[in-house]
């Protein structure tokens, strides 16, 4: 299981994280409270959705943000007959440690929102196919988990007359041709605690001279309720067996695919975060052992109570263990106790996604589809049933690939396969 092993479009980037997203409806233009930028004054509070719709699409297309961040609803206010603007207003409940400002980038006309703290706040589309568009959503399309860091810093960033507006000109190579699609943040008054930011989004490129920002939608973003779980004060009973562990969204039993898997407590929408763990420990080939070592009784007995798969008869026990169970995570590997539990699926199977966060060493589970309660949960370890034969050593049994015959099987084995490296550095 590698969350960390380079930019996968279908994988999260180490500092992204997953939110619950609701799109709301909004007013159509003429019943819009206001067209102007003044607007945005009445708009600090997330409550406030300036749309009396209830009309949900969930699916709709914000993913990865913090688990601070919670986007609860996106809608659009008004487009404008100058051109579409876009524009997301956020909050948070952190503790006010970080920066008073986000950070926008532009590429290729994709816009990447950052909340002051680094964390990936979003994407958005403002290309011309969007403007005005027909539907009343806003058109805030697909989803991107890039690890910050991949931003290169080439020391050239431009920043604006206005401080708060940056342009990311090692991402938007043509950025001249683009001025007019820029970021601007501005901090709003906190309410109850929670602070405010409001991003606007330029995007009409005909504004050359007279630039216009009108809200198009907002996004209003609320913290997550999911605590994260940690294995500091082992309770007994998750150290001998993690059967029956519930936290209200997941719990993991006996799976048919293999051994036990997660499954779902509840229906689940999209985006909903299901599990924040944080890791049991961190390791590499070289000291695996002394990690090991460093545990409590009652940590090594729950990490002798996972899975393994020996992909040799001679493996060391304790090695098996972390190769089946870690998440790769740069160079080291990463284990945790429940995330550990669940099974692979191939293609449109697998129903989960997940990421790392660096800072809290956590991983992140976030439902990319639809979910019955009792369903399996599954993650994507790998492409394709060879590849996780030749990596992992088992033959998938998920149901969703054509699975590997006994030819395949003995064709990779003598092609990919090394019986005698139980090397721990394998993947
Ligand atoms: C990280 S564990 C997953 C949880 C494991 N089933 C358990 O009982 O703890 C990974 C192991 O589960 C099994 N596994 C996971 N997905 C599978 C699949 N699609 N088909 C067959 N075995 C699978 C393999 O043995 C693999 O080495």
């Amino acid at each position: 299981m590698s969350p960390d092993n380079g930019y996968l479009p279908t994988r999260a980037g180490a500092d992204s994280y997953p939110i619950n997203l609701q799109v709301t409806k909004a007013k159509p233009p003429h019943m819009a409270s206001s067209g102007s930028v003044a607007a945005f004054s009445n708009t600090s509070s997330a409550s406030d959705t300036g749309s009396d719709s209830e009309s949900s699409y969930p699916g709709s297309s914000i993913d990865r943000l913090s688990p601070n961040f919670n986007v609860l609803r996106v809608n659009r206010i008004r487009p404008t007959v100058r051109g579409p603007l876009a524009s997301l207003q956020t909050h948070t409940d952190q503790p006010d440690d970080v920066d008073s400002e986000a950070r926008f980038t532009d590429w290729d006309g994709e816009s990447f929102i950052y909340a002051p703290n680094g964390s990936f706040l979003g994407c958005m589309f403002p290309d011309g196919r969007s403007e005005i568009a027909p539907e009343d959503s806003i058109s805030v399309k697909d989803v991107y988990r890039r690890p910050y860091e991949d931003f290169p810093d080439d020391g050239s960033d431009d920043e604006d007359d206005d401080e708060n507006i940056y342009l990311d000109k090692s991402r938007a190579p043509n950025y001249e041709d683009r001025l007019t699609k820029l970021g601007y943040v501005s901090r709003l008054p906190d309410t109850e605690g929670k602070r405010h930011y409001r991003i606007e989004l330029t995007i009409d490129k005909l504004l050359e001279e007279d630039k216009v920002r009108t809200r198009l939608g907002t996004i209003s973003l609320s913290s997550s309720k999911l605590p994260i779980l940690n294995h500091d004060g082992l309770q007994p009973k998750l150290a001998s067996d993690l059967e029956g562990f519930n936290n209200g969204f997941l719990e993991v039993k006996k799976s048919s695919v293999s051994g036990h898997g997660v499954f779902a407590v509840r229906d689940l929408e999209p985006f909903t975060t299901i599990l924040i763990e944080r890791e049991l420990f961190n390791a590499n080939s070289f000291d695996l052992y002394d990690k090991l070592d460093a545990l409590t009784e009652e940590q090594r007995k729950a990490y002798h109570a996972l899975h393994n798969h020996k992909r040799t008869p001679s493996e060391d026990i304790r090695a098996a263990i972390w190769r089946t169970n870690r998440f790769s995570i740069s160079l080291r590997g990463s284990v945790f106790l429940v995330s550990s539990r669940f099974n692979h699926a191939c293609g449109d199977r697998n129903n989960v996604d997940y990421s790392y966060d660096r800072d809290k060493k956590c991983m992140v589970f976030v439902v990319k589809k639809k979910v019955q309660s009792g369903s399996e949960l599954f993650i994507q370890y790998g492409i394709g049933p060879a590849h996780l034969f030749a990596t992992w050593g088992f033959r998938c049994a998920c149901g969703g690939c054509a699975g590997l015959s006994e030819d395949d099987c003995k064709a990779i084995k003598s092609s990919a396969w090394d019986e005698d490296n139980d090397d721990l550095a394998m993947w």
